[in-house]
């Protein structure tokens, strides 16, 4: 066992397989701490992403999905809401707050991105941070001439993203988005509130100036998804970033998450493999359609059901009516030597791999195998073809569904691998502007847990009995 419990993967998000990111092993197989690598860590970089457009326009979504997005990928990001600043000294105005005309408004609003980009230049000093997101309209040269002086002046990168929309479509679902959910309208007249909000934005639209400042670095998106239009972009994260903001839109959509029905592994306690479904695992397929109905699908909204290139999840989906394709990338965490065998075995065979792994289960790679750290680089790609797609169902793996649910839950790294996704449930996530609805439907189909508790390699157990299509709902903000 000389190299046990070495398997620990570094942060490989640029150099994959670098020497620099290999980690650390000491003779004594005892690990070193896995040293914090991350793209700024390669770089050296530190940025302010400065968020520009009128209201109603997706930049709180845009720069809280930059933010999930980068520290899904060990990136220290972070965003700093103008709006939250402001409603501590004005929960919430009505539309003459935002006039020109409103002296005592303006000042305000000036106080409160004051204090806004005061914490953000903390943040980056005092607690090291990579990027970070002022998210507000800096709607004016001015304004942004500012943030740019003050922020540059501390050296840190600044990159303006601007959202600009003349979708009255894509408009009117941002209106409805906030007048229901935003803290300024809260317990407030829906209608009121839709009539007080537009008479907001024209109060903007007066002042409104686009980037034209051709010395800035700036991504302007124009009805996002459909044209993008990018000025002076300096470095690798600042390119990361703005292919990230290629791919999004902010239409509504859903996505749907299941893993494959309880296979024969499942059945016997083995990980890995490429197993048949076993006859309750069946039985979920043959009524996933029912159940995908039932949470809301809508085939006619066009819907894409991917699975991975295992049996049990292509076995799994192929009752449903809907186009399918295979992603490679979305086979099971590889779990090397260990593939066929229970925890207990591992645990006899390899006991301090076993330990190791529960240590640090994020950052533990499989001898011949990967670690959670490796499936969430290689679940990039998946990511961003997501970001892209509207409706999709994703059929799949116990810690692949861990990855991608902790990109869209905002779950930190010590957490996800130790998340409970059950067996024949259907998970439905749907992105707002102010965090992501979950919602949960059960099929009334018995199966054993293979959720495993830290340090313990007992037997997978007979889940709990679900309720009749029981159906529970949360969310993430
Ligand atoms: O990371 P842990 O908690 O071991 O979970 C991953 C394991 O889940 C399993 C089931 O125990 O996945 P799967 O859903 O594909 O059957 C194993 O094959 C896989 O190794």
């Amino acid at each position: 066992m000389a190299e046990a419990s070495n398997h620990l993967t570094a942060s490989p998000i640029v150099n994959i397989g670098s020497d620099a990111n290999t980690p650390r092993i000491e003779a004594s197989g005892v690990k070193t701490p896995t040293p914090v690598y991350s793209m700024s860590a390669v770089e050296d970089t530190r940025i302010c992403v400065v968020m520009v457009g009128l209201p109603a326009r997706g930049k709180s979504l845009i720069a809280g999905k930059i933010v999930r997005y980068l520290r899904w990928l060990s990136v220290d990001a972070r965003s700093f809401n103008v709006g939250t600043y402001r409603r501590q000294d004005t929960p919430q105005p009505t539309a003459d707050f935002f006039d020109i005309n409103n002296k005592e408004g303006e000042r305000m609003r000036r106080a409160a991105a004051e204090a806004a980009v005061k914490d953000m230049l903390k943040w980056f000093s005092q607690e090291k941070g990579t990027v970070a997101i002022l998210d507000a309209t800096n709607s004016t040269r001015a304004r942004r001439r500012w943030i740019a002086q003050t922020v540059s002046a501390r050296g840190i990168e600044v990159m303006f993203v601007e959202s600009k929309c003349d979708d009255e479509d894509l408009i009117m679902a941002n209106i409805l988005e906030v007048k229901t959910t935003s803290p300024d309208y809260r317990g407030q007249d829906p209608e009121a509130a839709a009539r007080d909000f537009r008479e907001r934005i024209r109060n903007y639209e007066k002042v409104y100036e686009t980037i034209t400042e051709t010395d800035y670095t700036y991504v302007k998106l124009i009805n996002v998804g459909s044209q993008v239009v990018i000025n002076c972009i300096q470095d690798y994260l600042q390119s990361r970033i703005v292919y990230f903001l290629m791919n999004l839109h902010i239409k509504p959509r859903s996505i749907w998450l299941s893993r494959h029905g309880e296979s024969m592994y499942n059945l016997a306690g083995k990980i890995g493999g490429d197993a048949d479904l076993s006859p309750r695992g069946m039985r979920y397929a043959e009524v996933l359609p029912e159940l995908c109905r039932q949470s809301g699908i809508m085939p006619q909204q066009g819907i894409t059901v991917w699975t991975s290139t295992m049996k049990r999840t292509i076995q799994t989906a192929r009752h449903l009516p809907y186009n399918k394709l295979q992603w490679k990338a979305l086979d099971e965490l590889d779990s090397g030597t260990c593939d066929g065998l229970t925890y207990e075995e591992i645990e006899e065979q390899y006991p301090e791999d076993f330990k190791a792994r529960d240590d640090d289960k994020y950052n533990y790679r499989y001898r011949g195998g990967e670690s959670y750290r490796d499936l969430v680089i290689r679940l990039e790609p998946i990511i961003m073809e997501m970001e892209r797609q509207e409706n999709v169902m994703v059929v799949t793996h116990q810690a692949v569904i861990r990855c991608i649910y902790a990109y869209f839950m905002n779950v930190p790294q010590d957490r996800s691998p130790w998340m409970e996704i059950p067996l024949h449930t259907v998970i439905k996530l749907t992105p707002k502007a102010y965090g992501t609805k979950e919602e949960r439907f059960k099929a009334n189909i018995p199966a054993v847990s293979t959720f495993r508790p830290k340090y313990s390699s007992a037997k997978h157990q007979e889940a709990d009995s679900p309720d009749v299509n029981e159906l529970s709902v949360k969310m993430n903000v």
